[in-house]
C-alpha cells in the first residue's frame, strides 16, 4: 500500500470563527500525482496551510492529522521534504534578494540566505541545474523585486526542486504566467512526473491539470465532492455541480478545457 505523506482523519478545521473542514477524511499518497481542484473558497489554501503545519485541526476527540506518518513533526524537517511553489511564498521575498539567493534559500526552506547558512560547491551546482531546468539562468543575478510575476515564479520553481524534495506542492503554479511560461511549466512538470517525484497540484483551473496527473480530488465548501482518476472525476456533470454552472469539456492531447455549455456548439 502506498505511503501517505499527509492524512486527515475526522478533522475539523476553523479559520477564525468559520468551520472550513467539518470532520474531513483525506489521504494523500506519495507516488500518486494528485490534483486538488475547487472553486474560490472551497478550502484549497487551508489544505496547503495544514500540510505545512501553519494551522492545525481543532483538538477534538478522534481528530487526527499526520504528515509522513507522524502526528508531531518538526516544521523545518517537513519543509525539507516538500518543495513549495505558491503566490504566498512569492510575496514573502524581499525585493533586493538575487535570483540565485532565492533558489539557494530552498536548501534551508527559508526566504533568505545569509547568517549561518553555508552552501557547498555541490549546492551551487544544484542551484545552477535548477535554474537551467526552470529556464531562469538569466535571472540568477537580477534582484527579485525587478522581475515580472512569471520570472519570479520560475525562480520559485527552481527553488522548489533544488534540494530534491520527495513531494512538490504546486499551489496555482501557473498564475501570472503567459502562454509560453505555462507551456514551459507543463514540460517541467512532465520531467518531475517522469523522475518519480510526487506532485500535488492545487488549482481552480481544469485546463491546468496535465495528463500525468493520476488522481483528482474535487473540493466543494470544505468537503471532498469527488475523488478518483481524472477520467472518473473530470466529467461535465460533476464539474458543473462543483462550479455551479453548466459546462462542456473539450479534450485534447490529454488536457481538458471547460467551456460554458451554451458556447460550445455554434448556433
Ligand atoms: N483567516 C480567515 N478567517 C476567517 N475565514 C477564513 C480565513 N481564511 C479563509 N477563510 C474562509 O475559509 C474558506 C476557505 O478558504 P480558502 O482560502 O482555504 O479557500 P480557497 O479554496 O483557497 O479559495 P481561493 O481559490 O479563493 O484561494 C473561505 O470561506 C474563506 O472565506
Amino acid at each position: 500500500m502506498a505511503i501517505p505523506f499527509f492524512e486527515l482523519e475526522n478533522a475539523t478545521v476553523y479559520r477564525g470563527e468559520r468551520i472550513v473542514f467539518d470532520r474531513i477524511n483525506l489521504r494523500l499518497e506519495a507516488g500518486t500525482h494528485t490534483a486538488v481542484l475547487g472553486p474560490n473558497g472551497s478550502g484549497k489554501s487551508t489544505l496547503v496551510k495544514l500540510i505545512f503545519r501553519d494551522i492545525y485541526p481543532a483538538a477534538l476527540p478522534g481528530s487526527v492529522m499526520r504528515t509522513f506518518g507522524n502526528e508531531l513533526m518538526n516544521a523545518w524537517e517537513l519543509r525539507k521534504r516538500i518543495g513549495l511553489v505558491s503566490a504566498d511564498l512569492q510575496h514573502r521575498y524581499m525585493a533586493s534578494v538575487t535570483g540565485r539567493s532565492v533558489v539557494l534559500s530552498g536548501f534551508y526552506s527559508s526566504i533568505a540566505t545569509g547568517g549561518t547558512q553555508e552552501f557547498s560547491d555541490e549546492d551551487q551546482y544544484a542551484a545552477d541545474r535548477a535554474l537551467e531546468r526552470s529556464g531562469a539562468v538569466s535571472l540568477a543575478d537580477r534582484r527579485f523585486g525587478t522581475l515580472s510575476t512569471g520570472e519570479q515564479r520560475r525562480l520559485l520553481l527552481a527553488r522548489s526542486m533544488v534540494h530534491n524534495p520527495e513531494i512538490l506542492l504546486l499551489d496555482e503554479p501557473t498564475a501570472g504566467l503567459d502562454m509560453n511560461g505555462r507551456f514551459a511549466f507543463f514540460d517541467l512538470l512532465d520531467g518531475f512526473l517522469d523522475e518519480g517525484k510526487s506532485v500535488l497540484l492545487i488549482t481552480h483551473h481544469i485546463e491546468e491539470i496535465p495528463p500525468g496527473i493520476q488522481r483528482v480530488i474535487l473540493l466543494k465548501s470544505g468537503q471532498v465532492f469527488a475523488d478518483g482518476s481524472p477520467s472518473e472525476v473530470l466529467k461535465p456533470d460533476d464539474l458543473g455541480r462543483l462550479f455551479g454552472r453548466n459546462i462542456e469539456l473539450i479534450e485534447r492531447g490529454g488536457f481538458r478545457y471547460a467551456v460554458p455549455e451554451s458556447r460550445s456548439t455554434p448556433a
